[in-house]
């Protein structure tokens, strides 16, 4: 089957129909699902052309609670991967028999085995004609800034943080990621936990007096620095502690020099992280110039009103590799997963796309 350009509208000789014909009962779909430790969102996308400036059709979104094998068990992560295709599906109002690609992104997908074991269930829950893909959940985050296309380097920055890269040969590398003991310094986690360093160093005259100690303080609504040792104790999960990463932000804005300092410490290991995933792939070329796209996303990287992280980390970045072209995706990474299925299903039916 040959694919034409009309426009801008990829079109597939009569086989996809357009964006909004026909009904979602007998159209052939792909389910995207973006698994992370938190929650899990599963989208239903019809397989139809679309313009590429506008948004992808979603018929629908569903969502679970986490589906990361690490965090919940195996078996816990398979139920809530089935039961939020399944809601997708039934607000979609179709049937497990339209699906024609499921796109898994899930956090905690780090080894071939841990692909194979979700590849052999999803085998036993769709036909045998269904196209799998079995990802990172990276790899949708990334899939939603270029529109499914597996090249470039993404920064992730929210509780945790890492930036992984892909090169349209198939290589990838990774940096960062390996959780808040092993040195994700640009984390909200790793943000959080400087901040609260600080304010027990400032407390023992071992540091510099810090706005940090008054902010953290009333945040969580304690009224001595001795305290926290019993707040940090009661529980002390990476998602609770990256809840404060927005006050250092607020301090740091406030000219709190200490702040300011955790925050330009952030900024340095995540573009690092960046700068190393590159250089490992050779994404920037031999002169350092060639053009990549960068996508940034998780709320650290969202625009602050005058401290802008997300800013700073694209400045350290392009003073090497001027090419970087960074990306803020306009649709979610569940789409992206969905996306990347949509582009090997054009590819596999357009061979001798120009
Ligand atoms: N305005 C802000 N400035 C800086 N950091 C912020 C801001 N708002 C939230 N954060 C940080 O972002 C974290 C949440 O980010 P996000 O929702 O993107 O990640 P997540 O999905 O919880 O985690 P992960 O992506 O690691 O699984 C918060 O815990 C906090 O540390």
């Amino acid at each position: 089957m040959k694919r034409e350009r009309k426009g801008d509208i990829w079109d597939f000789e009569h086989q996809l129909p357009a964006a909004g014909g026909g009904s979602a009962h007998t159209e052939k779909l792909i389910l995207g699902l973006d698994g992370g430790t938190t929650n899990t969102i599963c989208i239903c996308m019809p397989i139809v052309a679309f313009t590429p400036n506008h948004s992808p059709p979603v018929y629908a979104r569903a969502v679970a609670g986490s589906s990361n094998h690490n965090s919940v068990g195996e078996t816990a992560a398979r139920e809530t991967l089935e039961q939020v295709m399944a809601e997708a599906l039934s607000k979609a109002g179709c049937s497990r028999s339209a699906v024609r690609a499921v796109c898994l992104a899930v956090s905690g997908v780090n080894h071939p085995t841990d692909q194979q074991r979700i590849l052999d269930w999803l085998s036993d829950i769709f036909a045998s004609d269904v196209e799998f893909f079995v990802e990172n959940d990276s790899v949708a985050a990334l899939a939603s800034g270029t529109m499914g296309k597996l090249h470039g380097c993404v920064l992730i920055a929210g509780t945790g943080t890492i930036a992984y890269g892909y090169t349209e040969d198939g290589r990838e590398a990774r940096a960062a990621g390996a959780g808040p003991i092993l040195g994700d310094w640009g984390s909200g986690y790793g943000i959080a936990v400087k901040a609260l360093t600080s304010v027990v160093r400032a407390y023992d005259g071992r540091g510099p007096e810090t706005m940090l100690t008054s902010s953290i303080l009333r945040q969580l609504q304690l009224s001595s620095p001795d305290e926290l040792i019993g707040w940090t104790y009661a529980d002390p999960s990476w998602a609770r502690i990256a809840t404060l990463a927005p006050v250092v932000v607020l301090c740091a804005e406030a000219g709190d020099q200490v702040a300011n300092d955790i925050l330009l410490y952030a900024v340095e290991e995540m573009a690092s992280s960046v700068k190393a995933v590159v250089q490992r792939l050779g994404l920037c070329g031999k002169d350092g110039k060639d053009n990549f796209p960068l996508v940034m996303v998780g709320n650290v990287l969202e625009t602050n009103r005058r401290w802008d992280i997300g800013k700073e980390v694209i400045r350290c970045i392009v003073k090497d590799f001027p090419g970087t072209r960074p990306i803020r995706p306009k649709v979610e990474p569940a789409v992206g997963a969905a996306l990347l299925a949509w582009n090997y299903l054009i590819e596999q039916y357009q061979p001798d796309v120009e």
